[in-house]
Protein backbone atom coordinates (compact mmCIF):
# COMPACT_ATOMS: atom_id res chain seq x y z
CA UNK A 1 0.00 0.00 0.00
CA UNK A 2 1.49 3.38 -0.94
CA UNK A 3 2.24 5.76 2.48
CA UNK A 4 -0.56 8.24 2.76
CA UNK A 5 0.49 11.79 2.33
CA UNK A 6 1.08 12.94 5.35
CA UNK A 7 2.81 9.98 6.50
CA UNK A 8 6.35 11.00 7.54
CA UNK A 9 9.67 9.97 6.11
CA UNK A 10 11.01 6.96 7.26
CA UNK A 11 14.05 7.76 9.68
CA UNK A 12 16.46 5.89 7.20
CA UNK A 13 15.68 4.15 3.53
CA UNK A 14 18.58 2.56 1.82
CA UNK A 15 17.74 2.35 -2.13
CA UNK A 16 19.47 -0.85 -3.88
CA UNK A 17 22.78 -0.12 -1.73
CA UNK A 18 25.83 -1.75 -3.00
CA UNK A 19 29.55 -1.12 -1.53
CA UNK A 20 32.75 -2.25 -3.35
CA UNK A 21 36.03 -2.00 -1.97
CA UNK A 22 39.69 -3.47 -3.82
CA UNK A 23 36.91 -5.26 -6.17
CA UNK A 24 35.56 -6.98 -3.42
CA UNK A 25 31.48 -6.66 -3.31
CA UNK A 26 31.28 -6.10 0.88
CA UNK A 27 27.39 -5.14 0.18
CA UNK A 28 25.36 -5.73 -2.46
CA UNK A 29 21.61 -4.98 -3.39
CA UNK A 30 20.14 -3.47 0.41
CA UNK A 31 16.77 -2.26 0.16
CA UNK A 32 16.02 -1.46 3.69
CA UNK A 33 13.63 0.89 5.19
CA UNK A 34 13.49 1.77 9.13
CA UNK A 35 10.05 3.66 9.85
CA UNK A 36 8.81 5.54 12.63
CA UNK A 37 8.47 4.01 16.10
CA UNK A 38 10.60 0.68 15.16
CA UNK A 39 13.41 -1.03 16.87
CA UNK A 40 15.42 -2.99 14.14
CA UNK A 41 18.09 -5.71 15.23
CA UNK A 42 20.77 -5.90 12.64
CA UNK A 43 22.49 -9.92 12.78
CA UNK A 44 24.83 -11.68 11.09
CA UNK A 45 27.74 -13.79 10.87
CA UNK A 46 31.49 -11.78 11.00
CA UNK A 47 32.18 -10.46 8.13
CA UNK A 48 28.75 -10.38 6.88
CA UNK A 49 28.66 -6.82 6.20
CA UNK A 50 26.94 -5.32 9.11
CA UNK A 51 30.05 -2.00 10.11
CA UNK A 52 30.02 -1.81 6.36
CA UNK A 53 25.79 -1.68 6.40
CA UNK A 54 26.05 0.65 9.47
CA UNK A 55 28.60 2.97 8.34
CA UNK A 56 26.54 3.40 4.94
CA UNK A 57 23.45 4.32 6.90
CA UNK A 58 25.63 6.36 9.45
CA UNK A 59 26.63 8.18 6.35
CA UNK A 60 30.55 7.87 7.11
CA UNK A 61 30.50 5.60 3.68
CA UNK A 62 29.34 6.49 0.67
CA UNK A 63 27.88 3.54 -1.20
CA UNK A 64 29.25 2.19 -4.13
CA UNK A 65 25.41 1.83 -5.62
CA UNK A 66 22.11 3.13 -5.02
CA UNK A 67 20.81 6.02 -2.52
CA UNK A 68 20.53 7.05 1.42
CA UNK A 69 18.11 8.69 2.85
CA UNK A 70 17.49 9.89 6.26
CA UNK A 71 14.37 11.68 7.60
CA UNK A 72 13.52 11.97 3.77
CA UNK A 73 16.85 14.00 3.19
CA UNK A 74 18.81 12.78 0.48
CA UNK A 75 22.57 12.14 0.64
CA UNK A 76 23.97 13.40 -1.48
CA UNK A 77 21.67 16.30 -2.02
CA UNK A 78 21.83 17.57 1.73
CA UNK A 79 24.90 19.32 3.25
CA UNK A 80 26.31 15.42 5.04
CA UNK A 81 27.76 17.30 8.00
CA UNK A 82 24.24 18.50 9.06
CA UNK A 83 22.65 14.93 7.98
CA UNK A 84 25.29 13.37 10.04
CA UNK A 85 24.46 15.48 12.97
CA UNK A 86 21.01 13.74 13.30
CA UNK A 87 22.25 10.66 13.60
CA UNK A 88 22.92 9.32 17.14
CA UNK A 89 25.62 7.01 16.88
CA UNK A 90 27.54 4.08 18.89
CA UNK A 91 30.98 2.46 17.85
CA UNK A 92 34.25 1.17 18.94
CA UNK A 93 35.56 3.85 16.59
CA UNK A 94 33.86 6.46 18.20
CA UNK A 95 35.32 5.39 21.70
CA UNK A 96 38.52 5.02 20.08
CA UNK A 97 38.56 8.23 18.75
CA UNK A 98 37.69 10.07 22.34
CA UNK A 99 40.71 11.64 24.24
CA UNK A 100 41.20 9.42 27.84
CA UNK A 101 41.12 12.14 29.89
CA UNK A 102 38.03 14.09 28.71
CA UNK A 103 34.96 14.49 31.21
CA UNK A 104 32.31 12.11 30.20
CA UNK A 105 29.96 14.65 30.78
CA UNK A 106 31.61 16.61 28.15
CA UNK A 107 31.77 12.93 26.18
CA UNK A 108 27.97 13.14 26.13
CA UNK A 109 27.14 16.80 25.96
CA UNK A 110 29.70 17.06 22.63
CA UNK A 111 27.00 14.67 21.27
CA UNK A 112 24.66 17.40 20.95
CA UNK A 113 26.43 19.97 18.58
CA UNK A 114 29.56 17.91 17.87
CA UNK A 115 28.12 18.21 13.95
CA UNK A 116 26.33 21.20 13.89
CA UNK A 117 29.06 23.53 15.89
CA UNK A 118 32.29 25.14 15.81
CA UNK A 119 34.95 24.20 18.06
CA UNK A 120 34.50 27.45 19.76
CA UNK A 121 31.14 26.72 20.74
CA UNK A 122 30.34 28.04 24.52
CA UNK A 123 28.43 25.36 26.57
CA UNK A 124 25.67 26.67 28.76
CA UNK A 125 23.91 25.45 31.85
CA UNK A 126 21.08 24.54 29.70
CA UNK A 127 23.50 21.98 27.64
CA UNK A 128 25.13 20.56 30.97
CA UNK A 129 21.76 20.02 32.78
CA UNK A 130 20.29 18.22 29.07
CA UNK A 131 23.82 15.90 29.58
CA UNK A 132 22.93 15.41 33.17
CA UNK A 133 19.37 13.89 32.01
CA UNK A 134 20.74 12.07 28.77
CA UNK A 135 23.02 10.63 31.34
CA UNK A 136 20.12 9.95 34.16
CA UNK A 137 18.45 8.07 31.44
CA UNK A 138 20.79 5.33 31.33
CA UNK A 139 21.96 5.47 34.73
CA UNK A 140 25.30 7.36 34.19
CA UNK A 141 24.86 10.61 35.86
CA UNK A 142 26.57 9.01 38.38
CA UNK A 143 29.60 9.38 36.00
CA UNK A 144 29.85 12.92 35.48
CA UNK A 145 33.21 14.37 36.16
CA UNK A 146 35.06 11.35 35.79
CA UNK A 147 38.07 10.36 33.06
CA UNK A 148 36.21 8.78 30.13
CA UNK A 149 39.49 6.34 29.55
CA UNK A 150 39.07 5.35 33.54
CA UNK A 151 35.58 4.07 32.74
CA UNK A 152 34.67 0.29 32.94
CA UNK A 153 33.60 -0.96 29.66
CA UNK A 154 29.78 -1.31 30.52
CA UNK A 155 30.14 2.62 31.83
CA UNK A 156 31.84 3.62 29.15
CA UNK A 157 28.85 1.85 26.52
CA UNK A 158 25.98 3.88 29.26
CA UNK A 159 28.22 6.93 28.21
CA UNK A 160 28.23 6.38 24.61
CA UNK A 161 24.66 5.99 24.71
CA UNK A 162 23.72 9.01 26.08
CA UNK A 163 25.97 10.99 23.80
CA UNK A 164 23.97 9.15 21.29
CA UNK A 165 20.92 10.13 22.61
CA UNK A 166 22.29 13.97 23.70
CA UNK A 167 21.78 15.11 20.04
CA UNK A 168 18.04 14.62 19.75
CA UNK A 169 18.48 12.37 17.06
CA UNK A 170 16.20 10.78 14.50
CA UNK A 171 17.64 7.78 13.77
CA UNK A 172 19.88 5.86 16.47
CA UNK A 173 22.70 3.57 15.33
CA UNK A 174 23.99 1.23 17.82
CA UNK A 175 27.33 -0.22 16.53
CA UNK A 176 27.53 -3.29 18.96
CA UNK A 177 27.19 -2.00 22.10
CA UNK A 178 27.76 -5.14 24.16
CA UNK A 179 30.48 -6.17 22.65
CA UNK A 180 33.81 -7.30 25.13
CA UNK A 181 31.01 -6.73 28.03
CA UNK A 182 30.93 -9.77 31.33
CA UNK A 183 28.04 -11.31 31.53
CA UNK A 184 26.97 -8.64 34.39
CA UNK A 185 27.43 -5.27 32.54
CA UNK A 186 25.74 -7.19 29.21
CA UNK A 187 22.26 -8.20 30.88
CA UNK A 188 22.66 -4.11 33.05
CA UNK A 189 23.23 -2.79 29.19
CA UNK A 190 20.39 -5.19 27.68
CA UNK A 191 17.89 -3.89 30.24
CA UNK A 192 18.44 -0.59 29.61
CA UNK A 193 18.37 -1.07 25.84
CA UNK A 194 15.02 -2.75 26.29
CA UNK A 195 13.97 0.47 28.10
CA UNK A 196 14.61 2.97 25.66
CA UNK A 197 12.90 0.67 23.09
CA UNK A 198 10.25 0.68 24.95
CA UNK A 199 10.01 4.28 25.39
CA UNK A 200 7.94 5.25 22.61
CA UNK A 201 9.85 8.97 22.70
CA UNK A 202 12.88 7.49 21.66
CA UNK A 203 13.94 7.44 18.07
CA UNK A 204 13.69 4.78 15.77
CA UNK A 205 16.77 2.77 16.73
CA UNK A 206 19.08 -0.08 14.76
CA UNK A 207 21.12 -2.12 17.15
CA UNK A 208 24.22 -4.21 15.39
CA UNK A 209 25.11 -7.24 17.15
CA UNK A 210 26.10 -11.16 16.50
CA UNK A 211 24.54 -12.16 19.42
CA UNK A 212 20.87 -13.52 19.31
CA UNK A 213 21.49 -12.95 23.75
CA UNK A 214 22.47 -8.98 23.12
CA UNK A 215 18.78 -8.38 21.18
CA UNK A 216 16.93 -6.69 24.59
CA UNK A 217 13.22 -6.64 24.53
CA UNK A 218 10.89 -4.81 22.27
CA UNK A 219 13.24 -4.87 19.30
CA UNK A 220 10.65 -5.10 16.96
CA UNK A 221 12.20 -5.95 13.35
CA UNK A 222 15.56 -8.00 11.89
CA UNK A 223 17.46 -7.95 9.39
CA UNK A 224 20.45 -10.92 8.87
CA UNK A 225 22.80 -10.57 6.84
CA UNK A 226 25.04 -12.67 5.16
CA UNK A 227 27.77 -11.82 2.61
CA UNK A 228 26.57 -9.20 2.17
CA UNK A 229 23.25 -9.50 0.84
CA UNK A 230 19.86 -9.35 3.11
CA UNK A 231 19.09 -12.81 3.38
CA UNK A 232 15.56 -11.34 5.72
CA UNK A 233 14.18 -8.29 6.77
CA UNK A 234 11.06 -7.31 8.36
CA UNK A 235 9.22 -8.43 12.01
CA UNK A 236 10.96 -9.89 14.46
CA UNK A 237 9.37 -12.85 14.77
CA UNK A 238 9.41 -13.90 11.54
CA UNK A 239 12.59 -13.11 10.79
CA UNK A 240 14.59 -14.65 14.43
CA UNK A 241 13.19 -17.67 13.61
CA UNK A 242 14.88 -20.78 12.93
CA UNK A 243 14.78 -20.79 9.17
CA UNK A 244 16.29 -17.81 8.79
CA UNK A 245 18.65 -17.44 11.46
CA UNK A 246 19.95 -20.72 9.90
CA UNK A 247 19.88 -19.61 6.04
CA UNK A 248 22.00 -16.37 7.67
CA UNK A 249 24.34 -18.49 9.72
CA UNK A 250 24.80 -21.66 7.76
CA UNK A 251 23.95 -24.08 10.71
CA UNK A 252 20.72 -25.63 11.55
CA UNK A 253 19.43 -23.47 14.34
CA UNK A 254 16.74 -23.87 16.90
CA UNK A 255 15.66 -19.93 17.89
CA UNK A 256 13.70 -19.32 21.12
CA UNK A 257 12.27 -16.26 21.79
CA UNK A 258 10.78 -16.02 25.43
CA UNK A 259 9.40 -12.54 27.62
CA UNK A 260 11.41 -10.79 24.82
CA UNK A 261 14.77 -12.07 24.92
CA UNK A 262 16.55 -14.50 22.38
CA UNK A 263 18.35 -17.52 22.03
CA UNK A 264 19.88 -19.22 19.40
CA UNK A 265 21.82 -22.58 19.39
CA UNK A 266 22.77 -25.40 16.61
CA UNK A 267 20.17 -28.39 16.54
CA UNK A 268 20.74 -31.10 18.34
CA UNK A 269 21.68 -34.18 15.75
CA UNK A 270 20.49 -36.99 18.14
N1 LIG B 1 38.19 -1.40 2.86
C1 LIG B 1 38.01 -2.71 2.67
N2 LIG B 1 38.58 -3.36 1.63
C2 LIG B 1 38.38 -4.67 1.43
N3 LIG B 1 37.62 -5.44 2.22
C3 LIG B 1 37.02 -4.86 3.26
C4 LIG B 1 37.17 -3.48 3.56
N4 LIG B 1 36.43 -3.20 4.67
C5 LIG B 1 35.85 -4.35 5.07
N5 LIG B 1 36.21 -5.35 4.23
C6 LIG B 1 35.74 -6.76 4.28
O1 LIG B 1 34.33 -6.69 4.13
C7 LIG B 1 33.70 -7.76 4.84
C8 LIG B 1 32.60 -7.20 5.73
O2 LIG B 1 33.18 -6.47 6.79
P1 LIG B 1 32.31 -5.85 7.97
O3 LIG B 1 33.29 -5.29 8.96
O4 LIG B 1 31.29 -4.94 7.42
O5 LIG B 1 31.61 -7.16 8.55
P2 LIG B 1 30.90 -7.38 9.95
O6 LIG B 1 29.68 -8.16 9.67
O7 LIG B 1 30.72 -6.08 10.66
O8 LIG B 1 31.98 -8.26 10.68
P3 LIG B 1 32.26 -8.48 12.27
O9 LIG B 1 31.04 -9.14 12.80
O10 LIG B 1 33.43 -9.38 12.29
O11 LIG B 1 32.52 -7.13 12.87
C9 LIG B 1 34.81 -8.47 5.60
O12 LIG B 1 35.18 -9.63 4.85
C10 LIG B 1 35.95 -7.46 5.60
O13 LIG B 1 37.22 -8.10 5.62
Amino acid sequence: MPPAADDPAPALALRGVGVTRSGKGLLADVDWTVGSGERWVLLGPNGSGKTTLVRVAGLWLRPTTGSVAVAGEVSGRTDIRTLRGRIGLTSSALADSLRSDVDALDVVMTGRRAALEAWWHRWTDADRDAARAEMARVGAEHLAGRHFGTLSSGERQRVLLARALAGDPVLLLLDEPAAGLDLGAREDLVDRLGALAGDPTTAPMVLVTHHAEEIPPGITHALLLREGRVVAAGPADEVLADGPMSAAFGLDLEVTRTDGRTTARRRSRA
